[in-house]
């Protein structure tokens, strides 16, 4: 633990370079002279161990603003049949009715006519780029990588950030260090695209947590702060589902450490090789288990999510449709007279992995379109899913060996290069690999700026 701190906080003493003006962590740099700075990134701290030139620049990954839906993840079952709050002048998160069971007001449930007098559209507001910037990506030293800290004080119950991602099965995901999983056997994927929240790192005693929230029918994941934060503080939350006891050693620094941090539930085991594979599921807190429908989630559980897919009934009876039943059912959206939004709604499912025609909404529609076209999404997640098949020897070596290896390969830049010279695979290999699985890896940042490596350093 002194070891740690000591590494947190180097000090300035010992200092030779003129950029290493900064301690870490505790005041930023001129983000003017941080190259490769991506929109919500400021910049990184330069320490003596990461003097500004040494201190890598963010891995590539595509900042989306909402989720991508990949695979068409169904209309949540508990939104069905859900009447208005019963706010009269205004919504306040303390006392909408809706607030209060983590679901945000929208047009079909808020009975507050001005949504400018609805406080309950956090969620909204983000998407709408309306919400304060309250965090930024820094850098927090080699053993968490990149994290997320407070550029301001952030008040206890503000939503910081949508987990935004991908909507994925669970059972299509091989890298699991930016996975939060969904109800019903999906997961929001926030490898290759995502927002800030993907930087958010575990703690055992963190500052903030996980909600899961129906928005317009649909599970979204926030992280809310649950105290008050100061500027500069790091934003973390428990990626423990308080079931599972991972085997990564967790470097959270707090007095309550487990030294653990967690894994992914056993039943998806299968798609990490090495039991010491750095993955992790981070799943929503208890606080929200609620919303968990125990019979759907049990059957979606037992199959294959884009296989099967579980159907609600109007009497709220879960029923698990076999693949060739449900081309007979009718699309759900044309009941209630939105026949021309399900038109085009359906053409967009087609595209989908899952054909759940029935379950796109207008949301959907403008989700799919407010990013990339289903078409082009389809294609980006073809190429995820056949990462260890897709793109030549190389790769899938590279691939294969990260997913059996036995270490936390973003720690070890040295090892990562010894494989890599041991299997004869050329460097731009490795950095390659490593851009395309989402890793954060020194050794393939280093190459990616042309600079040799030694001693784990560039
Ligand atoms: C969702 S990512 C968080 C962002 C990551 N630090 C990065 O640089 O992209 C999760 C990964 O961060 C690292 N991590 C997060 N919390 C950690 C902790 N408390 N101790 C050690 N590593 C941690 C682990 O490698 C984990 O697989």
């Amino acid at each position: 633990m002194v070891q740690r701190r000591k590494q947190l906080v180097p000090s300035l003493k010992k200092c030779r370079s003129s950029l290493c003006k900064v301690r870490h962590g505790l005041a930023r740099q001129d983000p003017s002279s941080c190259e490769g700075s991506s929109p919500h990134f400021l910049c990184t701290d330069c320490t003596c161990e990461h003097p500004c030139d040494q201190t890598p620049s963010i891995p590539s990954y595509q900042l989306l603003s909402c989720n991508r839906q990949i695979a068409c993840l169904p209309v949540a079952p508990e939104s069905r049949g859900l009447g208005k709050c019963a706010c009269t002048k205004q919504c306040d998160l303390g006392s909408c009715l809706n607030a209060v069971m983590l679901i945000e007001c929208g047009p079909s449930n808020c009975s507050v006519r001005k949504s400018s007098l609805c406080k309950n559209r956090q969620f909204a507001d983000a998407q709408a780029g309306k919400l304060d910037q309250l965090a930024e990506v820094f850098w927090t030293g080699d053993y968490k990588g990149f994290g997320l800290r407070a550029t301001t004080h952030i008040a206890r119950g503000k939503l910081i950030a949508e987990y935004l991602g991908e909507i994925v099965p669970q059972s299509s995901v091989q890298n699991w260090r930016y996975i939060m999983a969904l109800p019903q056997g999906f997961a929001i994927h926030a490898s290759m695209a995502g927002g800030p929240a993907r930087f958010i790192n575990h703690s055992c005693d963190p500052n903030c947590n996980a909600q899961r929230w129906l928005v317009e029918g649909r599970w979204h994941v926030g992280i809310f702060s649950h105290q008050d934060i100061k500027p500069q503080e790091e934003i973390t939350f428990s990626y423990s589902n308080g079931r599972s006891r991972g085997s990564d050693p967790c470097h959270c620094g707090s007095s309550l450490c487990t030294g653990r941090i967690a894994n992914p539930p056993r039943k998806y085991k299968k798609f990490q090789e090495a039991p010491d594979a750095d993955v992790v599921l981070q799943e929503v807190p208890e606080q929200v288990e609620a919303y968990e429908v125990e019979s759907a989630s049990e059957e979606s559980e037992e199959v294959e999510a884009d296989d099967w897919i579980v159907e609600v009934k109007e009497n709220q009876a879960v029923e698990v449709l076999e693949p060739d039943d449900r081309r007979d059912e009718p699309a759900k959206e044309c009941e209630g007279g939105v026949e021309e939004v399900a038109c085009v709604t359906a053409s967009i499912a087609a595209e989908c992995t899952v054909q759940d025609e029935g379950s796109m909404t207008l949301q959907d529609l403008l989700r799919t379109s407010c990013n990339t076209a289903a078409r082009t999404t389809r294609a980006a997640e073809q190429e995820n899913l056949v990462q260890c098949e897709g793109a030549g020897p190389d790769r899938k070596t590279f691939c294969e060996t990260f997913f059996a290896g036995s270490r936390s390969w973003h720690q070890a830049p040295i090892e990562a290069k010894q494989i890599m010279q041991q299997q004869n695979l050329p460097e731009e290999s490795e950095q390659i690999a490593a851009l395309s699985l989402g890793l954060y890896l020194p050794s393939a940042l280093c190459l990616s700026r042309g600079l040799q490596i030694e001693n784990s350093k560039c």
